[in-house]
């Protein structure tokens, strides 16, 4: 594992403010890389020197030797749906907080637990509780542990969201089959592969054309319908926000008319570095509430609710998610 110093240093680094210019701000921090040798800004390491290849190689490293569990599916648990975790049989779990180089979960629905164990006999790597860009952490962190999954061996991405729906046909409850997203945060830059490429991850300019896996979004309907979901289960495109405040009538009015289908805070970004590095993508969001288009609405969109949602929910997505990875074939297309 890389040790770093946050070295604070007491010597003037320059006026503190240019109102100012006879007063020097006394401290200066950097980050020094003991093994590497280098130094950099806070800023550089947020996106440099934590996500390394050789870094993320030494948190799979370290996970590895803990567990005799390899992995070829990942699963992201989505705000409220932590239970989909609790479906792994021979479990062994570990704290993000005792897993090096991994962010630390802030939000009431997500755990903050790393779970390896089997689903109906697949060997798989369970994130209880994601991280999302509101809560402070550079893009390039609240991804890391896609990059993990891939250095771990798994093949197979399933993520899950709670979101708001703004198709009028969608109710409360529904599940919505991810077909496609729009990067609104990556249309102003905020892309999770900003920075230097390391082409050990994948190439410079991904193609995002194909991110969801058509063959798993067709053995989802297929399973969907067998166990008898066929009301519920919808597909749609999932538009990503900064977050943490839900959006304002004219925003859903906006997003409806560029034809998102369900809105919310995180996935998307999980899904470019998953695609980056090679793995392929099915994506649910449980539509927890409806996004409010109508200036007569009393309704007020609240984490309580989206929690409530996913509760209600949970059996269904639960028997989903494990009825599809039940039926993942290895492809060796995504090695
Ligand atoms: O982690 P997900 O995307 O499921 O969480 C959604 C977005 C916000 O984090 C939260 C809002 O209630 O739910
Ligand atoms: N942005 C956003 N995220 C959500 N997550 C759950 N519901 C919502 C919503 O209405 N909007």
């Amino acid at each position: 594992m890389t040790t770093v110093k946050v070295v604070i240093s007491s010597a003037p680094s320059g006026p503190c403010s240019p109102r100012l210019p006879s007063v020097p701000c006394a401290q200066e921090s950097f980050v020094f890389d003991e093994m590497k040798g280098t130094k950099a800004t806070i800023e550089e390491y947020d996106w440099l020197g934590d996500l390394s290849y050789e870094d993320c190689k030494a948190t799979a490293d370290w996970l590895l030797a803990q567990t005799d569990m390899r992995p070829t599916v990942g699963i992201v648990c989505g705000s409220g749906l932590g239970g989909l975790a609790d479906l792994l049989k021979d479990q062994v779990a570990f704290n993000y907080k005792d897993i090096p180089n991994f962010p630390q979960s802030t939000v009431h629905g997500h755990a903050g637990r790393l779970v390896f164990g089997t689903m109906k006999g697949k060997p798989c790597v369970c994130m209880q509780g994601r991280f999302h860009l509101y809560e402070g952490y550079p893009i390039q962190r609240i991804t890391l542990p896609m990059r993990i999954f891939k250095l771990l061996g798994v093949q197979t991405v399933v993520i899950t969201n709670a979101a708001g729906g703004l198709n009028q046909d969608f109710k409360v409850g529904d599940i919505m089959i991810i077909k496609d997203h729009i990067n609104l945060p990556g249309f102003a830059g905020n892309n999770p592969l900003v920075g230097p490429n390391d082409e050990r991850f994948g190439v410079r300019f991904p193609c995002m054309s194909d991110a969801y896996d058509r063959d798993l979004q067709q053995l989802a309907m297929e399973v969907g319908q067998e166990l008898g979901y066929g009301d519920f289960l919808k597909e749609g495109v999932y538009c990503v926000l900064g977050g943490p405040s839900f959006e304002t009538i004219a925003e859903c009015r906006m997003l409806h008319m560029l034809g998102v289908d369900a809105v919310g805070m995180s996935t998307v970004h999980e899904v470019i570095v998953a695609r980056h590095c090679g793995m392929r993508v099915f994506a649910l969001s449980l539509i927890t509430n409806l996004a409010v288009m109508d200036y007569d609405s009393e309704e007020k969109a609240n984490h309580e609710e989206v929690l409530q949602t996913g509760k209600q929910r949970a059996e269904q997505m639960e028997r989903l998610v494990s009825s599809v990875v039940n039926r993942i074939e290895p492809n060796n297309n995504y090695i």
